[in-house]
């Protein structure tokens, strides 16, 4: 079994008991009163400029315990005045210790779109998002038989929501893409056997078509590493361990910001 097979695992033992707890169709209310997802792809992909997600994570199965986040929505609010364009919150409990909770404390605190990080198996997961406010949904390729992820990308789509869908290699970028993708993110970190390569990007990117959004998941370190993204081709980049782990998050996100804007990155990005 890898560790994503676990991961898997767990998640549909805790999503069977919220099955059981929360019906389908009290979900379905609460989603209707929500107001509409904030429309993402324009706000990921900007003209002159590598955009930055900011993850709120508290611990990972690759690093363990990261931060103790007491007040993830006095974090997220931290990223957004950094110049974040996004917030993403990884919900899943048993190994990044995340909830639901977290995604309605950063929803009710920040303007920008929230992502639900998770380990999406199920259409009410996807009702699930968008009932706590989500505007973004992460759905992972590798997760998922291709059936039930083009399902799921049409749901989160058909809520008004964006998937944005996770390859590790081109057979999956074309999955991602078979499936109807807007946004596909590259990540670094393979979830079998939990390595971070980060020249997975330059290799994987150029499969997905320019009209996509590609976004470059996990390994950033700092400024170097969103230039390096931004030469590959990279419209955005999603980042956790760094942020959460540093002391200054603001500034630690307006310098991941102020990298993807740097003059020297127009000419690659034309
Ligand atoms: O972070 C992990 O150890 C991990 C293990 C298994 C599945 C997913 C995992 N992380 C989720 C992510 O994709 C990252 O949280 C995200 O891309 C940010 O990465 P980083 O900046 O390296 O924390």
């Amino acid at each position: 079994m890898t560790v994503l097979d676990d991961i898997v695992a767990g998640v549909r033992e805790d999503l069977a008991a919220r099955e059981a707890a929360t019906p389908l169709g009290e979900l379905k209310e609460r989603a209707a009163r929500r107001e509409s997802a904030l429309q993402c792809v324009a706000r990921l992909k900007v003209a002159d400029a590598v955009t930055v997600i900011a993850e709120v994570k508290r611990s990972s199965p690759s690093k363990g315990a990261l931060a103790s986040i007491s007040d993830p929505a006095a974090l997220a609010a931290e990223y957004e005045k950094g110049g974040a364009v996004a917030i993403s919150v990884l919900t899943e409990q048993r190994r990044f210790n995340g909830s639901l909770d977290d995604l309605d404390a950063v929803r009710a605190r920040v303007d920008v779109p929230v992502l639900r990080k998770d380990f999406v198996v199920s259409p009410y997961q996807v009702w699930e998002a968008r009932a706590h406010g989500a505007d973004l949904v992460l759905l992972i390729v590798a997760a998922l038989e291709q059936t039930v992820l083009e399902s799921l990308v049409e749901r989160v789509h058909s809520l008004g929501m964006t998937a944005l869908v996770e390859v590790h290699d081109t057979e999956e970028v074309a999955r991602a893409v078979d499936a109807g993708a807007r946004v596909i993110g590259v990540n670094a970190r393979d979830l079998r056997s939990l390595e971070v390569d980060r020249t997975t990007f330059s290799r994987v990117a150029p499969a997905i078509p320019s009209d996509v959004v590609k976004v470059a998941e996990s390994g950033v370190r700092g400024p170097h590493d969103v230039m390096d993204y931004a030469r590959a081709g990279a419209d955005t980049v999603l980042v956790g361990e760094a942020l959460v782990t540093d002391d200054a998050p603001r500034q630690s996100v307006a310098d991941l910001v102020a990298a993807g804007a740097h003059p020297s990155l127009r000419a690659v990005r034309q």
